[in-house]
């Protein structure tokens, strides 16, 4: 235009440079908005299909990789990371082709101007990237470290919100409030210390942009001071760097951007490439549909490498039976069951049903054959109707007949809604007893051939366990029924009861026969005999023949006995209670009626530790009937319980009286000192 139009005065010239100026002009308009719809369309679908796979990679995944996996950190790589990877492939990257482009043809056409100049340019725009490469590392470790922080923060606000009943009941606000606190001070300063690496990262082009105009004017002016450019050819030159080099510090500009997402990319690919170990064989085979005959042989399984929690497990339910799997706390009952269902596989032997290994059967023929029905139910944030159709394809009358042999329909029919009720905090709502009845419900309507039950009755009271009970015994000719459970009276009538201890099988039989072979079937059994309990669970007491076993009051007249089982009152907990903590003064003894407690002991960094589980007929707590010593563990339920409790200054009056309690205790506690 100068050269060409201005200082000739060619008005020809002049008004065919402006008429492709103008029409390019518009040519940029039209293909940025053709270009951005393009692009924008792409990024959508490339992000729409990694989200559907990663959900649907998730879905395929086993247990293990939920133990693995925390919520938080599932939420992040769906958040974050995925909002990360979004903003690059939506923005970043059409911005990143339209700047290249524009470096590359400016390039071509600085290059046609003055070569000599372009060279130079060039050289000194290495610059711009060497600096952001420097920094690359350090950003890419902040940028790590931030992420990380953000998924630890995400994993303490799912606890916080799942456990907030037992927060509060605890009295933990203090030490969630310290972890928050602590959290969102990292992130403070982790995002701080990733920012101000980025803001470098983003300011050295721009200070190397403007060393390099420096250099253009001082060349430029050289080559026209030795006439060996134009003024116009150093004026279009100008212009033309000016954009070359904006787009050039753009590039750089984004890196940070680019650094970000693609360690958002590598840890959705860390999910990705995490390959289930439950999966299905290439060609499944479909289980028919009838009472299968259920087999484990020689089956030995571990969660970890190292240790097995199962050892050479041998068993066979006969199609249509009511089995069950008893045995002390931790023998592998669960885990034996949770093999049935082909949660885990086995290292060593085989499950089979029928002539089928499990291994070899497609999971959707397995699913339909057999419903595992666990203690923590998870119920849906949508209608109870929902709940119990899910997609089982069952009319309105199944589900209420399902109901009501659930013995839910009655609480259902009370609620304002009924069915068409909203589950809330995925049933934190709903009472224990009440989740537990609808997952039963639940299960019924799926009308699976195989029923696996999982302590289901733990957490009702003593009226809903005699009607589950009751149900199992109906249903019992037309399923196949596996129960595990550790209150023996509920599988009495079991076709045949399996006894686990320490990973094996070492005893089976019925009830009748376990009791004359079995030393551990009847020792369990004694041990929750002899108490009485009110069908709402609420009042209990225990016989004088049960007191008699105690090893604490051997030696006791029966009398006496009887005058100590009138002392017991009853105490019922909640999930997460403490019944007893560590260092406080015992002043009561306890027995279990009913229910499962952990014995917790502080360790010296401030956590908890279990050490055991008591269940049904334990006992604990009994030197505080003798003196005042500080509890040495903290005893608390793992679900709603029931115990019986004796009060210090209550014995102590009935010793006054009898002083032969006094004597007997003293020398039962000195035989089993000696
Ligand atoms: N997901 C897991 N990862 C690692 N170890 C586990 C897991 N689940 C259970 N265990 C361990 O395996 C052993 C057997 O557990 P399992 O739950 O099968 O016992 P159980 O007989 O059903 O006991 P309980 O009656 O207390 O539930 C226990 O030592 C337990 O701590």
């Amino acid at each position: 235009m100068v050269d060409e139009a201005f200082i000739p005065k060619n008005l020809h010239h002049f008004a065919i440079i402006l008429t492709i100026l103008l029409g390019t002009g518009f040519l940029n308009i039209c293909a940025s908005i053709g270009g951005e719809y393009a692009l924008g369309n792409l990024g959508g679908q490339i992000i729409k299909k990694l989200r559907i796979e990663l959900f649907t990679h998730l879905q395929r995944q086993s247990l293990p990789f939920y133990q693995t996996y925390r919520v938080g950190d599932l939420v992040t790589r769906f958040s974050a990371d995925m909002g990360s990877v979004e903003r690059v492939v939506r923005i970043a990257f059409p911005f990143f082709l339209k700047e290249a482009l524009s470096v590359l043809l400016g390039l071509i056409l600085l290059f046609s101007i003055e070569w000599k100049l372009t060279l130079a340019m060039l050289a000194g725009s290495t610059l711009m990237f060497i600096g952001p490469r420097l920094l690359q590392g350090r950003a890419e470790a902040a940028n790590i470290l931030y992420k990380e922080t953000q998924e630890r923060f995400t994993n303490t606000i799912d606890e916080m919100v799942k456990g907030h009943k037992t927060i509060k009941s605890l009295h933990l606000q203090a030490r969630f409030q310290e972890r928050a606190r602590k959290q969102v001070h990292e992130l403070f300063s982790f995002g701080l210390k990733l920012q101000l690496t980025n803001s470098m990262m983003e300011r050295l082009p721009l200070i190397s942009l403007l060393i390099l105009n420096g250099i253009m004017i001082g060349f430029g002016g050289y080559l026209i001071f030795h006439d060996m450019m134009t003024i116009g050819d150093f004026m279009a030159f100008f212009t033309l760097f000016l954009s070359v080099g904006q787009s050039g510090s753009n590039l750089a500009y984004i890196i940070p951007n680019l650094i970000d997402s693609s360690i958002s990319f590598r840890r959705i690919q860390e999910i990705m490439d995490h390959q289930p170990s439950v999966s299905e064989v290439p060609h499944p085979l479909e289980l028919p549909s009838s009472l299968p005959l259920i087999r484990m042989d020689d089956v030995t399984f571990g969660y970890s490498e190292e240790s097995d929690q199962l050892r050479h497990v041998s068993l066979q339910i006969a199609a249509g039976s009511y089995v069950a799997f008893i045995g002390t706390s931790g023998s592998g009952k669960s885990t034996a069951l949770q093999l049935l269902s082909r949660f885990y596989d086995p290292k060593q032997g085989s499950v089979s049903m029928d002539d089928y290994d499990i291994r070899t059967l497609s999971e959707a023929s397995l699913r339909r054959q057999s419903t595992l029905v666990t203690q923590d139910t998870f119920l849906f944030n949508t209608t109870i109707r929902d709940n119990l159709l899910l997609d089982s394809g069952a009319s309105e009358d199944e589900m209420i007949e399902a109901a009501k042999q659930a013995n839910i329909h009655d609480v259902i029919a009370s609620w304002p809604d009924g069915y068409d009720t909203q589950v809330h905090h995925e049933g934190g709502s709903l009472s224990g007893g009440e989740r537990q009845r609808l997952s039963i419900a639940r299960a019924l309507l799926r009308k699976p051939n195989i029923l696996l039950l999982d302590e289901v009755t733990s957490a009702l009271d003593p009226a809903t366990e005699a009607d589950i009970n009751q149900l199992v015994d109906r249903l019992r000719s037309e399923k196949t029924i596996v129960s595990v459970t550790h209150r023996l009276s509920s599988v009495k009538n079991a076709d045949c009861i399996y006894v686990f201890h320490d990973g094996r099988i070492v005893d089976s039989g019925t009830h009748h026969e376990l009791l004359h072979k079995s030393n551990l079937y009847r020792s369990l059994w004694d041990k929750q005999f002899g108490f009485n309990l009110s069908l709402d669970g609420l009042y209990a007491t225990v016989d004088m023949d049960r007191l008699a076993k105690l090893p604490f009051f051997e030696g006791i007249a029966p009398p006496l006995l009887k005058n100590i089982a009138m002392l017991c009152t009853t105490e019922t907990c909640k999930e997460g209670e403490n019944v007893v903590s560590e260092g406080d003064e015992g002043n009561k003894f306890y027995i279990i009626v009913r229910g499962k407690f952990e014995i917790i002991k502080r360790t010296p960094d401030g956590g908890e530790r279990r050490v055991a589980v008591l269940q049904d007929g334990d006992h604990f707590g009994e030197i505080a009937l003798l003196h005042n010593v500080p509890r040495n563990a903290t005893v608390r339920a793992i679900g709603p319980s029931v115990l019986l409790s004796v009060r210090q200054e209550a014995f102590h009056r009935l010793m006054a009286e009898h002083p032969q309690i006094l004597q007997s205790l003293e020398q039962t506690l000195q035989k089993r000192i000696g």
